[in-house]
Formats: structure tokens, C-alpha cells, sequence
């Protein structure tokens, strides 16, 4: 592409985030106004402490972001609930008939934050399963197993075999979205498997492999799960990202850690990219020379899946560098965006 074919900027229906941490309290307020920006709406997560279980407790937790979110602004949470070991079949049929929970949100137990009190083994839910597949209310995925035995670059890919396809034989009509995929076995799996499953992927697992994590010495800020993986599955991401299937949409799994709980002798997993989400996209896109694409990825193809109305209203991002903060509050303390203090090249207006 010349540089006169490149262009400077780029209109495209307003996004939504598939995959979003919110936390609550003080640190709602602080992070909340970011994806807000950003996005109309998002999926938020019920990893909580303690887990959003009930509809009950998701609707309370609606009602806390909405009034969390700064005048003038819009947007439109949507609800999940944790999956454990004792939710009860008459607990999705109130999550259906709520209108605000869209989605049960299965953590293997141990797998990856706040995710303690998650699913020990997922025979005990398969009456649970049923009436979801029943009623059509996905099931989101964190597709990793948590055997210790396990070398932890493995457990998505052993995921797919000991759990996913198992799951899959057994209820094959269930909504499932395999979440923050971060390998070409995932990525392959999904875009080959049959019947209704998605993936979201993350933007910084579309732009860095594991190096990342070791560059100079240990980045804890690149520390996430599932841990970003090598280069080889990186691009079957970037592949399936910019291929137009509608299988994959973007989920940003922006996971506010304050710095301190990052940069520690055992540091949280998570990173925070609701600041500069849309723009971390754009730099991935185009470097596979697909801007075209991103309109599709970022706000078509998870609205279609979830059957939500697709927006209306657009956003403009334009290439211009700026500075990313070193730090932004979070409730009394600070965080820390990934590329703290670093340049990016698109800004969304
Ligand atoms: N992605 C992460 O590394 N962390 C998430 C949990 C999750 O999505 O697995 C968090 O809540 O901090
Ligand atoms: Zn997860
Ligand atoms: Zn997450």
C-alpha cells in the first residue's frame, strides 16, 4: 500500500465489547467512563467477589454501572452469571426472563481470577446446560483446564479435547462463545466446528506473542490468561480476526489489576486495554492490511450472534499519535494501561 493509498481515517458503526471486566465499587467508577467511550455496550464479567450467581444479584450489579456511568453518556451493560457447580435450572429461566442477563459464564474453578468458587467438574451442570440450550442463553467459555500437570501453554489446546468437544457432542444446538481464544487450535476449532459457537480475541493477543511478557527482563503488565501464547498462534489469530467470518468478534477482556497487584512477587493476571481499545484493534488490522474488516469484527458479527440489534451511531478514529498515560486512578489506587507511557498511532475521536 503506498502512502497515499493509506487512509487517515476511519468511520465505522460504533463498537461493542463482547468480553469486559468492570469490577465494582470505586473501581467501577474509575474504569467505567473508559469503555464507555469506546463502546455502546459490553458483556461484563460476574467474577466478582463475591460471583454474580443470581439474576438477582446481576440485575443489583446493572443498576450499580448504571449509576456509575458519568451524565451523557451511553451505554448498555449486559449481564452475565457465574456458572458453579449449584446453579439451578430455574436460575436461567429467570436469567431469560430478566432481559438483562444474556449470557452464564462457565470458569473452570482455578483457572484464572475470582474464579474460586467456578465449576468443579461440569457434569454436575449438564441439567443447568439443558435449559440453557433449551432457552438459547450462550454459555461463555474461559477454555482453559487447570490440571497442574498441565504445562500452562498447553491448556487451552487440551481444553478443546478433554472439555469443549465432549460439551459439544453432548449439547450440540448450546450458544457457546470460546472466549479470549489465544491459539491457532482454538481458532481452528472454532472456524471448522459445526452448530452455534463464536470467539472472542483480544487486541493484545492479535498484536503480541509471549516474548512480550520476557522483553528486557519481566513485564508483568503483559501477564494475562490464558498467557499470551508464540508467535505461530498469534497469527492464526491475526488470520481469523481479519478473515470477515462472523465466528469471531472482538472481546477486549480489559481486566483492571491496580499496579501494585501487578508489580509484585505474585502478580495478578489481567491487562488493562478499555483506554485505548479500539485504537490497539486499528494498529492490528492494519498491519494485516484489513481495516477493511474491522467494522465486521468490532461491531457486526457479536451483536448478530448475541441477536441484538447492531448499532446505529458511527465513531471516527484517526491516525494521529499521542502519548498513552503512565497511570490512571483506580479508586484510591492506580493502574496502569498496557503501553503505559508509550506512543500509538490512532486515536478514536
Ligand atoms: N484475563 C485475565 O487475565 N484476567 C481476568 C479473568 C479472565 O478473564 O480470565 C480478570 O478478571 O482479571
Ligand atoms: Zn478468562
Ligand atoms: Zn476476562
Amino acid at each position: 500500500m503506498s502512502l497515499i493509498d493509506t487512509p487517515q481515517t476511519l468511520t465505522i458503526t460504533r463498537p461493542d465489547d463482547w468480553h469486559l471486566h468492570l469490577r465494582d465499587g470505586a473501581a467501577l467508577a474509575s474504569v467505567l467512563p473508559h469503555s464507555a467511550r469506546q463502546f455502546a455496550r459490553a458483556i461484563v464479567m460476574p467474577n466478582l467477589k463475591p460471583p454474580i450467581t443470581t439474576t438477582a444479584m446481576a440485575g443489583a450489579y446493572r443498576e450499580r454501572i448504571l449509576a456509575a456511568l458519568p451524565a451523557g453518556m451511553q451505554f448498555e451493560p449486559l449481564m452475565t452469571l457465574y456458572l458453579t457447580d449449584a446453579t439451578e435450572p430455574d436460575e436461567i429461566r429467570r436469567a431469560q426472563d430478566s432481559g438483562f442477563v444474556h449470557a452464564v459464564k462457565l470458569y473452570p474453578a482455578g483457572a484464572t481470577t475470582n474464579s474460586a468458587a467456578g465449576v468443579t467438574d461440569l457434569a454436575r451442570c449438564y441439567k443447568t446446560l439443558e435449559v440453557m440450550q433449551q432457552v438459547g442463553m450462550p454459555l461463555l467459555v474461559h477454555g482453559e483446564v487447570t490440571d497442574q500437570d498441565i504445562d500452562l501453554f498447553d491448556r487451552e489446546a487440551v481444553f478443546i479435547e478433554r472439555v469443549m468437544r465432549p460439551l459439544r457432542r453432548d449439547m450440540p444446538a448450546l450458544k457457546i462463545v470460546f472466549e479470549h481464544i489465544t491459539t491457532r487450535d482454538a481458532a481452528q476449532y472454532v472456524a471448522e466446528a459445526e452448530g452455534p459457537i463464536a470467539a472472542t480475541i483480544t487486541a493484545h493477543h492479535l498484536l503480541y506473542n509471549r516474548n512480550e511478557m520476557f522483553k528486557g527482563g519481566i513485564r508483568p503488565h503483559f501477564y494475562c490468561l490464558p498467557v499470551l501464547k508464540r508467535e505461530e498462534h498469534r497469527l492464526a489469530l491475526m488470520t481469523a480476526a481479519t478473515s470477515g467470518d462472523e465466528r469471531f468478534f472482538l472481546g477486549t477482556d480489559s481486566a483492571p489489576h491496580a499496579v501494585g497487584a501487578k508489580e509484585t512477587a505474585c502478580g495478578c493476571a489481567g491487562c488493562y486495554t478499555a483506554l485505548h481499545a479500539m485504537e490497539m484493534y486499528c494498529e492490528a488490522f492494519e498491519r494485516a492490511g484489513a481495516l477493511d474488516k474491522l467494522e465486521g469484527f468490532a461491531s457486526f458479527h457479536g451483536a448478530d450472534f448475541y441477536e441484538l440489534p447492531r448499532n446505529q451511531t458511527t465513531v471516527t478514529l484517526k491516525r494521529e499519535t499521542w502519548t498513552l498515560p503512565q497511570t490512571v486512578p483506580l479508586g484510591d489506587a492506580t493502574l496502569a494501561p498496557l503501553n503505559a507511557g508509550e506512543q500509538i498511532n490512532w486515536k478514536l475521536l
